[in-house]
């Protein structure tokens, strides 16, 4: 029997199974990520979130599946959750989280909500990646009617639309062809944002990997980006997405700055070979 405890979580709506992988427990395979993510037969989820050993002198190191098995290098939101089981467990209010992609800096806010440092944002053709070595600040995607991209790389891929009205947008047509465009080596989040005003942007997100979901921590951190690029925004807004709100700050430094909420949904176990 090969069962694990888990925790559900999520980050405005964008849901989460977290696992403690510094327990002794069985190792999962592709096919016990897809099973779990399944929303009848399984848990459901958007990314998996494993909590494992420090590596590299931060508090703990967090490991990100999408619901198809594939492995993604950020999760905002799922970052926020995390950090703040790890910081309860330490009794800090300050820790670094190590990712694939770098050790985010995280931190309890007085209110509550989570602030993470996301690291910088990458924005060279080669760090998105794109196959091609062009100007990300506009990226003609084939298929695309709703204008160029701007791409940005948060440990993650992203593509930012911007359009007149977000809301209009048929996202579960449009977004897997994106996603999966030739221009992605590695794929790609797609993002449509409207920018409603200087500190104000209203998004939603396909994820790669899991498709539609209520919002996107990483996605958002593209999308304050790619409005500043554009000169459409300041570099700190408020962004709306789907399941609720979050402040995006992009740093003189490079660096950008998400500060959200947290929610435990509840506590769960499950064997992995009862799973069909
Ligand atoms: N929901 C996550 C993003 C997951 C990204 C994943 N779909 C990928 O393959 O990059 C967030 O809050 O940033």
């Amino acid at each position: 029997m090969r069962q694990i405890a888990f925790l559900k979580m999520n980050g405005l709506g964008n849901d989460f199974v977290v696992l403690d992988g510094r327990e002794p427990g069985p190792a999962l395979s592709e096919r016990d990520y897809r099973a779990v993510g399944d929303r009848r037969r399984g848990v459901g989820y958007d990314q998996f979130l494993t909590i494992e050993a420090p590596k590299n002198g931060g508090d703990a190191f967090m490991r990100i599946h999408n619901p198809d098995g594939s492995e993604a290098g950020a999760c905002g939101n799922g970052t926020r959750c995390v950090a703040d089981l790890v910081m309860a467990e330490l009794g800090k209010d300050r820790i670094g989280l190590e990712t694939v992609a770098g050790t985010l800096i995280c931190e309890r806010l007085d209110d509550g909500r989570v602030r993470v440092d996301m690291g910088p944002a990458r924005l060279d053709a080669a760090e998105i990646p794109l196959a091609e070595s062009v100007d990300t600040l506009n990226v003609e995607i084939p298929g695309n009617p709703y204008g160029p991209a701007c791409c940005v790389n948060m440990g993650n891929p992203h593509a930012v639309i911007f359009v007149e009205d977000a809301d209009a947008i048929p996202l579960s047509e449009i977004g897997p062809k994106l996603e999966t465009s030739d221009i992605f080596p590695d794929r790609a989040n797609i993002e449509f944002a409207t920018v409603r005003g200087p500190e104000d942007i209203r998004m939603r997100v396909w994820e790669r990997g899991a498709g539609i979901t209520e919002a996107c921590g990483s996605g958002a951190c593209a999308v304050l980006v790619a409005a500043a690029r554009r000169g459409l925004s300041g570099r700190k807004a408020d962004v709306e997405l789907d399941g609720g709100t979050l402040t995006i700050e992009w740093r003189e430094d490079g660096h950008v700055l998400m500060t959200g909420p947290v929610a435990l949904s509840f506590k769960g176990t499950l064997d992995l070979d009862t799973l069909t």
